[in-house]
């Protein structure tokens, strides 16, 4: 280990807890899981999986995974009824706490562990705007926010720079989940160890400044942000909130009353009120400091909403005969057609990879349904297919399933949760699970 960082820590921590963490260092690290709440309730995950149910003091849907490999390629990940996750990565969003109906940005937000909490929280109310810079993160955040079923979510792939300027004081919650040094991955990552340095502490909080700043600029006046790092460096935790609060001076910190983690380091602007999580509090490691910005300017969001197209007649019969109940919200831009919980919003100068729910595109005057039709956990549809674990790994792994029954589409479904789509002629089901997700 760096002599630098073991001395960093030594201050940090004194004696006795720096024996402890560096102890800890040469341990397994701890895995964890969510429950997708938007799919399944905790006790009907537990009974359709062998997964153990210790809980976490992190989130309230929070449980510590013990030795279980392999999970991400079962059934009931794939369909989305489960979201694996470093179990003290939970704590930033509880502290966050979205409240349903709010409008609410994750601002670096890739792979998505802590947007797809968020979703969970505000269970298919409001807007979740989902922003990653790296366009291949950005690719698999979109897949699991697609597995996770939320309708309310769009998904974009901007700098923050441009975010801020699409999104003035526009959000009532932002979590802002900066890049960092990684010093909480250090147990489980070999490679965060050995790049460690100073000078990627400084690097990273020179960063942070920046999209702390676009963070501040997307929020409210009256609106609460928490702003969070998997490191225990000062510079990119306490000294980076100080030095921000001088900047904004209408932004406080707020006390966190939560049962997890230690009081944060004193520095100005009471940032002892954020929390610290080490691996010996039960996680691998998070600093998470929440704060509000005052309510007292009459800033009003430019933000507009997109015009839709007239709705294609065959994707309007297709929905209406096909899902249970119908979006609040449609959309329909060049043939594609979206549906979502919440109005759909403009974002000028941003990449927008997601408008809330794919529902499909109209072709040669047919409907295609999307795969995200099926996997959304709002208009759930009607025709569905239950396959026998053999079916199952067949489905996954893209092959067509023989079975007759009527001509047209199913969700097909693993003990009645959805897995995706399939259309049938009569005597096949053929396979609409997207080829980027099958199984080799
Ligand atoms: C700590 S990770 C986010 C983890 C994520 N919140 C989660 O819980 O799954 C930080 C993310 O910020 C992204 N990032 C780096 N520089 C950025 C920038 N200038 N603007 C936006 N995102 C950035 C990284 O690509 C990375 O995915």
């Amino acid at each position: 280990m760096n002599e630098e960082y073991r001395k960093r820590m030594q201050s940090l921590l004194g004696e006795k807890d720096c024996q402890r963490y560096f102890a800890l260092l040469d341990t397994a690290p701890r895995r964890g899981f969510r429950v997708n709440t938007l799919k399944i309730d905790d006790d009907s995950l537990f009974a359709l999986t062998h997964l153990e149910k210790e809980k976490t003091p992190f989130a309230k849907n929070g449980y510590y995974l013990h030795g279980e490999t392999g999970l991400g390629a079962t059934p009931a990940a794939v369909a989305g009824l489960f979201y694996m996750q470093e179990p003290s990565a939970s704590a930033a969003v509880t502290i966050l706490h979205p409240e349903k109906g709010m409008k609410v940005l994750d601002l670096c937000a890739a792979p998505g562990s802590k947007s797809t909490q968020i979703a969970e929280m505000l269970d298919n109310t409001g807007l979740l705007v989902s922003n990653e810079i790296n366009t291949k993160r950005a690719g698999i955040l979109l897949e699991n926010i697609e597995r996770s079923g939320t309708a309310n979510t769009m998904v974009l792939n901007s700098d923050t720079k441009h975010t801020a300027n699409a999104f003035p004081a526009f959000f009532d919650a932002v979590l802002c989940d900066a890049p960092c040094s990684g010093e909480g991955m250090m147990r489980k990552n070999e490679e965060a160890r050995r790049q460690w340095s100073e000078k990627l502490v400084y690097d990273c909080a020179s960063l942070q400044k920046e999209i702390l700043d676009n963070a501040y600029a997307c929020l409210k006046p009256g609106g609460r942000m928490v702003y969070s790092t998997c490191t225990f460096a000062p510079e990119e935790n306490e000294m980076q909130i100080s030095a921000f609060l001088q900047r904004h001076p209408d932004m406080h910190t707020i006390p966190i009353d939560v049962p997890f983690g230690r009081p944060a380091l004193a520095c100005s602007g009471h940032t002892e009120y954020a929390r610290r999580i080490y691996p010996m509090d039960g996680g691998e490691g998070h600093f998470i400091c929440l704060m509000e910005k005052q309510d007292d300017t009459e800033i009003s969001s430019s933000t507009g909403l997109i015009k839709s197209e007239q709705l294609p007649a065959c994707a309007a019969k297709f929905l209406q005969e096909n899902l249970e109940k119908p979006y609040p919200y449609m959309l329909s831009v060049r043939g594609r057609i979206y549906g979502g919980v919440s109005p759909f919003y403009q974002a000028d100068g941003c990449r927008l990879m997601r408008h809330q729910v794919f529902l499909g595109e109209e072709r040669n005057g047919r409907f295609e349904p999307a795969h995200n039709l099926f996997t959304s956990a709002w208009g759930s549809f009607k025709n569905k297919v239950e396959l026998s674990d053999d079916e199952v790994c067949r489905y996954l792994r893209g092959e067509v399933i023989p079975r007759a029954m009527d001509r047209g589409w199913y969700a097909v479904c693993f003990k009645g949760y959805v897995l995706g789509g399939a259309h049938s002629d009569g005597k096949m089901l053929k396979n609409k699970y997207p080829k980027a997700l099958r199984l080799r």
